[in-house]
């Protein structure tokens, strides 16, 4: 079980100075939405380039042109690239094919998927590394979590990890690790707390002792 830190509310130098405190704790770096939105792709190419060593997924939700948006992600220097799990069969064929050609791999967020027994083996059989189910902010405003698409996508997927994220804190990681997904995607739970070195070394503590 692995645990990745999700930055979405901080510029490129916010970023680096979480990475700093926290890089030690965590096994991925999410550079969020948010962020590419705001700053593009350099903020993974800068993170990249500040600490190589680290795991970097780049959080792009990509709904089109799945082959192309890989390659650059990838040309940037993520590790992981986020792809819709509504979008299209073929977008995501040509982000894992691309992915394949890159060295990269790629994760499908699950968000406002319908019916996710259903999607969830349909992207499996295409082959991705990772599905993740997700409640968005938007979601959890409405106090939705996603412990019950995780259980049915940990059902039916033969082949990919299994990932969870969405307001996972750390009262509510015990939970989620008892449902045993093979990555915990944590953001606010980590950068919104006073001492955030201090919550993402307990909640590495959690996640290594539920192996
Ligand atoms: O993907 C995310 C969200 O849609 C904003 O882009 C977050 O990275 C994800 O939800 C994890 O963050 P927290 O919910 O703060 O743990």
């Amino acid at each position: 079980m692995e645990l990745q830190l999700a930055l979405d509310l901080v510029d490129i130098q916010g970023a680096k100075e979480i990475v700093n405190e926290v890089a030690a704790y965590v096994d991925v770096v999410e550079i969020g939405t948010p962020v590419i939105i705001n700053e593009g792709l350099r903020a993974v190419k800068e993170l990249k380039a500040a600490y190589p060593h680290v795991k970097v997924l780049a959080d792009l939700k990509i709904m089109d042109a799945g082959g192309y948006e890989v390659m650059k992600a990838s040309e940037a220097g993520a590790d992981i690239i986020t792809v819709l799990g509504v979008s299209d069969d073929t977008t995501i064929s040509g982000a894992v094919a691309e992915a394949r050609k890159q060295g990269t791999k790629i994760m499908v967020d699950m968000i406002n998927v319908p019916d996710m027994a259903k999607r969830a083996q349909e992207i499996d059989a295409l082959g991705v590394d990772y599905i993740c189910v997700h409640s968005g902010y938007d979601h959890q405003a409405a106090g939705k979590n996603s412990l019950e698409d995780l259980a049915t996508i940990k059902r039916v997927v033969k082949h990919a990890k299994t990932a969870i994220a969405g307001g996972i804190k750390l009262h509510t990681l015990p939970e989620v690790l008892a449902a045993r997904p093979d990555l915990v995607i944590v953001g606010g739970g980590i950068t919104g707390q006073e001492n955030r070195q201090a919550a993402a070394a307990e909640m590495q503590r959690l996640v290594q002792a539920a192996w």
